[in-house]
């Protein structure tokens, strides 16, 4: 059994509906330590000889055994096994990975194997120095001569350690002086114990070898033995593994850094849809945000204040009323019967207070026909017990009542002590008078001299008195305190609709609505609602500039595929598995996508800079609020939609034929 075998090798390619035979029924044995020479005319079929022993081509009839192993039987892992571990190629035009430097063409086939990094760069410089190409280690291919890049070419052949070397025309584009120096490095390789077979159609080069056959015309015509074949070398066992997602990625790298301003522009122009998104996504927060500070900072919109729902009282008795004394009885007990109706119980607080997401229910009362008097001026205004609507913010001067005092309003001071100095107001001892109706039916004035403890910024003639103040008020007239409001304070503005459904449920005795209420919860609420939604509808166009970006990513990887394809064919035929190739692509994607974010995260910042500078000095508050969520979101859809737009170029660069890819133009 020799190393290599040919049994029977046919292959044809169909043309336009014509078969065309290439290879007519190949036997040839080959053994280690042979320099086999195939001699032939152009067309002839050697290249596509070399394709099927080299494990590329696998259209084939008849099979290649190697050491026994039939390459038929091999699946598509153990094939490139083969080519990674048993084969190592030389072409005719060098197929140097162009953005790679010298050193690191020759360690693309090390990093197949399992040794350290620093024994594969050892191995790469010596072998390098083997083909006297040490000092241009660090060059590009494109700064070397043909001669040099295809000594480049077999260190990088040499590196995996391969049994077999196939060189296919390796002196096709040489002067004779290189072809020379070539030749006598492929015949060391030889000498070493390794199987050379070279391809060419000059008889001066076929002479290098230990054996010519003559393929014409896809048959062998004869075979010539011309020398010995070298004794085999014991060879140290090497491990090889396969090219990991690092490796790939490194290489992408290094591809991007050589075609920097074609990435620069792609990175530019995703990271304006990642930044438009991020800043669409903080304008719609900035201006909820300032929204919300504007309207709390004048009421409280978790609180919700309820009353009864009430009818006019029926006044009856007054129109039966005989005498004035009896009609002034009637007046009363309709002002008592109305104040009975609109009276909040403590057990009807207590139910509301019993309600979901409400933390409280506290009583009030409140008189749209209250009187102030200071000095000699009186002005009719309105009086509310202290409660939590009441925000300290509002406060302008002084503070809350407390005791004997009242918290008043700019316009009330205004008209109380005059318009421009109404400050003055402050700590001024002010007469609050409210008409009332006794226990006997006897109408009665509520009055009390309260110190002013504060004055807020309320646009209406409005008082705030302690509860507890004005009960004791009342009673020293022997008035009933009958509360008219309960403050509902709820737990969290997104509960306050829920809440207020709950009170609508409350019914009287003939199925009416029991409750009203009034607060602006629900109206910040919905507000929040319509911006949320028209931030998302501004953020979804912004996203259409993200669909560009995609579409700009999936034609750079085409473009990318396309130039890349020969580079594609190198590596398959180095032994990078499918995956591999894919994973420079997604890996490419993936920087796209990173470094897009980044700087899409860079221009957002910028933008809310600019945009809150430009604004603050008219609203004094900061209108785009980029969340850290938002950041995060960016980055993940900007990650998420390279790695998307990578799947078609990557899953078709992966499934490029390696024979086609390696001569493709
Ligand atoms: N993919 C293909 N489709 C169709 N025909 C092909 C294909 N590849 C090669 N051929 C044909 O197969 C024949 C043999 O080609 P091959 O490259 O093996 O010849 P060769 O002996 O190596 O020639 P040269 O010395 O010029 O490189 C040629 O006639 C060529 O046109």
């Amino acid at each position: 059994m020799s190393f290599l075998e040919l049994h029977n090798i046919h292959k044809a390619y169909t043309l336009n509906h014509h078969e065309n035979v290439i290879l007519k029924g190949i036997n040839l044995n080959f053994d280690r330590g042979e320099f086999i020479s195939i001699l032939g005319e152009s067309g002839g079929g050697k290249s596509t000889l070399m394709n099927i022993i080299g494990g590329l081509d696998h259209q084939y009839e008849g099979d290649v055994l190697i050491e026994g192993e039939s390459l038929r039987s091999m699946n598509e892992r153990r094939l490139t096994e083969y080519r990674r571990e048993t084969i190592g190629f030389i072409f005719q035009n060098f197929n140097l990975v162009s953005y790679l430097s010298v050193l690191d063409n020759v360690l693309l086939s090390l990093k197949m194997t399992k040794q350290s990094h620093a024994e594969q760069v050892k191995k790469a410089a010596s072998l390098l120095k083997r083909v006297g190409l040490e000092p241009q280690a660090h060059q590009y291919p494109n700064e070397l001569s043909g001669g040099q890049k295809q000594r480049v070419a077999i260190a990088r052949a040499l590196a995996s350690d391969p049994d077999i070397i196939i060189a296919d025309e390796p002196t096709g584009a040489l002067d004779s002086q290189n072809t020379l120096e070539v030749m006598d490095i492929l015949y060391s390789i030889a000498a070493e114990g390794k199987l050379v077979i070279t391809v060419t159609h000059s008889q001066e080069v076929a002479d290098y070898g230990t054996r010519i056959v003559h393929l014409d015309d896809g048959q062998i015509h004869d075979e010539l033995v011309i020398g010995a074949p070298f004794d085999e070398v014991a060879k140290k066992p090497t491990k090889y593994r396969t090219l990991g997602f690092r490796q790939m990625f490194k290489m992408s790298m290094q591809h991007m850094r050589r075609m920097w301003l074609r990435y620069l522009l792609i990175i530019f122009g995703s990271s304006i849809g990642i930044s438009s998104i991020v800043v669409m996504l903080g304008l719609g927060s900035g201006i909820q945000n300032y929204m919300n500070h504007q309207i709390t900072s004048q009421v409280n919109p978790t609180a919700v204040q309820v009353s009864k729902k009430t009818k006019a009282v029926d006044p009856a008795d007054q129109k039966d009323a005989k005498t004035a004394a009896e009609y002034k009885a009637a007046v009363n007990k309709t002002q008592t019967t109305a104040e009975k109706n609109a009276q909040v119980t403590a057990s009807e607080a207590k139910q509301l207070a019993k309600l979901n997401y409400v933390d409280s229910a506290k009583l009030g009362y409140y008189s749209a026909a209250a009187t102030t008097g200071y000095q000699k001026k009186t002005v009719t205004s309105s009086l509310q017990t202290d409660n939590t609507t009441v925000l300290d913010k509002t406060i302008k001067q002084g503070k809350r009542p407390k005791g004997n005092e009242v918290l008043i309003g700019r316009k009330l001071a205004k008209k109380l002590v005059g318009t421009k100095h109404y400050k003055q107001a402050l700590n001024k001892s002010i007469t609050v008078k409210l008409s009332a109706v006794d226990n006997k039916n006897t109408a009665v004035t509520i009055n009390r001299n309260l110190k002013v403890s504060g004055i807020t910024g309320s646009n209406d003639l409005s008082m705030v008195v302690p509860a507890k103040t004005l009960k004791a008020m009342y009673q020293k007239q022997n008035v009933t305190y009958r509360p008219n409001f309960t403050i509902v304070q709820i737990s969290k503005l997104s509960h306050v609709k829920a809440v207020e459904h709950q009170i609508k449920q409350f019914k009287t005795s003939d199925k009416k609505q029991k409750f009203n209420y009034t607060g602006i919860g629900d109206l910040v609420d919905s507000l929040n609602t319509y911006i949320r939604l028209a931030t998302n509808v501004l953020t979804g166009v912004a996203g259409i500039a993200l669909l560009v970006s995609a579409i700009m990513i999936i034609v750079v990887l085409y473009v990318s595929v396309s130039e890349r394809t020969r580079e594609i064919g190198v590596l398959r035929a180095l032994g990078a598995r499918k995956r591999d190739i894919s994973h420079l692509f997604f890996a490419e994607a993936l920087t796209i996508g990173v470094l897009a974010a980044i700087v899409g995260l860079i221009f957002g910042q910028l933008w809310q800079a600019l945009g809150n500078a430009a604004v603050y000095s008219l609203i004094k508050y900061p209108i785009v609020r980029i969340s850290g969520a938002a950041m995060l979101g960016g980055v993940t859809v900007s990650v998420v939609i390279s790695l998307l737009a990578a799947l078609a170029p990557a899953h078709m660069a992966a499934r490029l034929d390696p024979v086609e890819s390696l001569s493709h133009e």
